[in-house]
């Protein structure tokens, strides 16, 4: 049953959820794993509705900048206070979970705290330093940011201008921020709120530079929250969304720190200015990694926020008639609507399990390396590149739609999804540009492809041995494995097609970095269809992996939306091996699995089960009471404080009268 139906509802969303076939908290469990850490998510909301203190003090889209900071500070400290007696301390995704359900996702003074300055110490700080700063880290005695990214360089780490040297007369690193274009830009929490930081700059020793490496920085005075001399920061100004942050800028001119304050867990620093080489090139950048790895998961959920949104919202509009012309339909009735929103639920639904599955494999991942292994650094790398950009991208381009679903009301800040979508599209950005890590995993697209060439098929790792196949058939009877063959096929040729135009402008005798250029566009195409392989697959072997027959069924609906949706999309890369019969044949099917999955799609938003509170939208409310609280909304804006406002009295007015006479 859907455990969402209450007395008091609209009859529409009720008549909605009694069509469903499936159990929403049964369903909840697969989503987030089991049915505990459901359960867990449900118990927090609970709790959390019960504490007046916690409770939004005005709806977020009538608060200045200002007020949202105020807003998301306030509630940090009483959370800081309360968390003991409503999450587990020592779960990170308990710890998200209650900072978005009580602050919401426009960011907070401790929005990286958590994700970016706690892991870098715990996992390439030594144990002295996580001694000394973990504690004081996770009781909060200090606020963290993650500061990388400079004014003229982020894609290109190699670039980064901010120098660490170290100085051995006096055991110290001197910071400096030699010109305009290496301020640090962009870390979040900078701006106003931390007090610490975790900084990228390049070590110098005895006039070589060893690259980037982490230095750990106090930035503010921890009494007066002053900067401290050779400090300039401040706030980069309001951004497309994410206003609740204070994403900084950061400068230092001769800023000294102890030696012992550059994490050295991997690379170190003697004091007699020896340097000691990581394990591995890159582990100074699994920082990155870690962030990636949970990316498609969180994306995955601010997709489930749009639609939960748009479809809740399109089971209450009625618009226009299908058969009876006594009572307009339902806009999910139409089947425009159906398509525009159902494989978007469908890909909410599978970004979360692959997000899941990636940070399990950074989890063990962490294990490996911290045990001398880090020969899987490179394929989890390549794999989260891949998937952070394509999620995203789809993430931002099924929010959009979810939006227009709404028609008018998904225009206002009521729907709440304009600022879903803007959160969420930062992640196209954040992180690696989406176009940088698609060309990570093209390399490793065309190591692969160059190793088959070469007679090594056999060392591929399992997430290319497709690459060594070679399919020209399909069985017209298709299910979802012949679905994952097509798809093969596709992500199989594209590659192949990249890495040859590679290579023969490579034998042309252009160089490497300008035919690497040349080929870039087929090699990003590559890659995305490599990526939405993997996603295709993982969905398949998930809802394999499902035991309770009824969930079972209504995944196997919904992966039918998936697989047939997909290969349409993709219907270019697939007409060597398709037939038009055959791309008909799964055209159809797609407009019956749109039909199937219609009673139980709000069963399927409903189950993400994220609460009224954590939703902000009037639009997406559980009870499907929108146009009562539409009003109310409406009504409530600071605007309608007065009846005539000051810009009528000021200058409307005077004009209407002068143009009187
Ligand atoms: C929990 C919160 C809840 C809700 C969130 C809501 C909103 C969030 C809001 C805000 C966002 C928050 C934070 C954002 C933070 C940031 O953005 S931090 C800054 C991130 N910056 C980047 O990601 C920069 C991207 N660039 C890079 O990573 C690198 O420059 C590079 C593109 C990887 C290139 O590096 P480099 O030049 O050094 O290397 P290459 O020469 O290109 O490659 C050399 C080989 O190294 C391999 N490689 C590269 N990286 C790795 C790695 N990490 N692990 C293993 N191997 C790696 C690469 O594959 C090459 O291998 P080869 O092909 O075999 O030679
Ligand atoms: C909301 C938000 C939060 C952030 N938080 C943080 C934070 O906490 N800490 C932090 O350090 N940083 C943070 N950042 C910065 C972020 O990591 C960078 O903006 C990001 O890595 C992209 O770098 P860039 O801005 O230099 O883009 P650019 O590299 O300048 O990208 C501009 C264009 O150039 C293209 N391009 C660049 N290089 C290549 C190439 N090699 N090949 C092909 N095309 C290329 C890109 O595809 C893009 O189209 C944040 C950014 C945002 C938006």
């Amino acid at each position: 049953m859907n455990q969402s139906i209450k007395p008091g509802d609209n009859p529409d969303l009720t008549e909605e959820r009694l069509s469903g076939t499936f159990d929403t908290n049964s369903m909840a469990a697969v989503i987030y794993g089991s049915d505990k850490l459901a359960q867990r998510r449900r118990e927090i909301s609970e709790a959390v509705s019960r504490i007046p203190e916690l409770q939004d003090s005005k709806p977020c889209p009538f608060m200045t900048r200002e007020e949202k900071i105020l807003e998301g500070s306030r509630k940090s400290a009483i959370l800081n206070r309360l968390l003991p007696g409503l999450i587990d301390l020592d779960s990170f995704e308990e710890t998200v979970f209650i900072h978005q359900e009580v602050i919401g996702i426009e960011g907070h003074p401790l929005a990286l705290h958590e994700s970016l300055f706690i892991p870098p110490i715990a996992t390439q700080g030594t144990d002295e330093q996580q001694k000394k700063w973990l504690g004081r880290a996770q009781r909060r005695e200090i606020i963290g940011c993650y500061a990388q990214t400079e004014l003229g360089h982020g894609s290109n780490l190699r670039a980064l201008e901010t120098t660490a040297t170290f100085d051995i007369s006096s055991q110290e690193f001197i910071l400096n921020s030699p010109t305009i274009t290496s301020l640090k830009w962009w870390p979040g929490a900078l701006g106003k709120s931390a007090n610490w930081s975790i900084v990228i700059a390049n070590l110098i020793v005895h006039d070589k530079n060893h690259g980037p490496h982490p230095f750990m920085v106090q930035l503010r005075d921890e009494k007066s929250h002053e900067p401290l001399p050779g400090i300039t920061v401040g706030d980069i100004g309001p951004k497309m969304a994410f206003n609740g942050a204070d994403n900084g800028f950061l400068g230092f001119e001769n800023y000294r720190i102890p030696r012992e304050n550059m994490l050295m867990r991997h690379s170190k620093v003697t004091p007699d200015g020896g340097y000691i080489r990581p394990p591995h090139a890159k582990i100074g950048y699994s920082g990155m990694v870690r962030v990636r790895s949970r990316m498609a998961a969180e994306q995955g959920l601010f997709l489930a926020h749009a639609l939960t949104i748009a479809v809740r919202y399109s089971a209450i509009r009625r618009q226009g008639y299908l058969e009876d012309r006594s009572r307009e339909v339902k806009v999910l009735d139409y089947q425009t609507q159906q398509h525009r929103l159902f494989p978007s639920i469908a890909r909410a639904y599978a970004f979360i399990f692959c997000g899941f599955e990636t940070i399990r494999l950074y989890d063990q991942l962490l294990i490996d390396v911290q045990n001398g292994n880090t020969s899987g650094m490179a394929d989890l790398h390549a794999l989260t590149s891949g998937l952070k950009s394509v999620v995203t991208h789809q993430t931002g381009e099924g929010i959009e739609q979810a939006r227009m679903a709404c028609g008018g009301h998904g225009y206002s800040m009521a729907s709440y999804i304009s600022e879903i979508y803007g959160v969420a599209i930062g992640g196209c950005t954040y992180e690696g540009e989406n176009m940088v890590m698609l060309l990570q995993l093209a390399r490793y697209l065309v190591k692969s492809i160059e190793m088959i060439q070469n007679g090594k098929s056999k060392n591929l790792g399992p997430m290319v041995a497709y690459l060594a196949a070679n399919e020209s058939e399909i069985d017209l009877n298709l299910g979802p494995n012949e679905y994952l063959k097509v798809f093969q096929y596709a992500a199989r040729s594209q590659a192949w097609r990249a890495t040859e135009k590679f290579q023969k402008l490579r034998n042309s005798g252009m160089s490497k970095e300008q035919a690497w250029n040349q080929a870039s566009v087929e090699l990003t195409r590559a890659s995305r269809l490599h990526t939405r392989l993997y996603i295709m697959s993982t969905f398949i072997n998930h809802v394999g992996s499902v035991v309770d027959q009824k969930i079972k069924k209504v995944l196997i609906d919904l992966l039918n939306v998936h697989i047939t949706y997909e290969v349409m999309d993709i219907g270019i890369y697939v007409q060597g091996l398709l037939s038009s019969d055959q791309m008909d044949l799964i055209r159809n099917q797609l407009y019956v699995s749109l039909e199937t999955i219609r009673p139980n799609a709000v069963s399927l938003v409903d189950s993400f089960q994220i609460s009224d509170m954590q939703l902000r939208s009037v639009l997406g409310r559980r009870d499907g009471n929108v146009y009562e609280n539409l009003f109310k909304w409406a009504k409530s804006c600071p605007l309608n404080d007065k009846d005539v406002l000051e810009s009528v009295t000021k200058y409307l007015k005077p004009m209407m009268d002068k143009s009187k006479l």
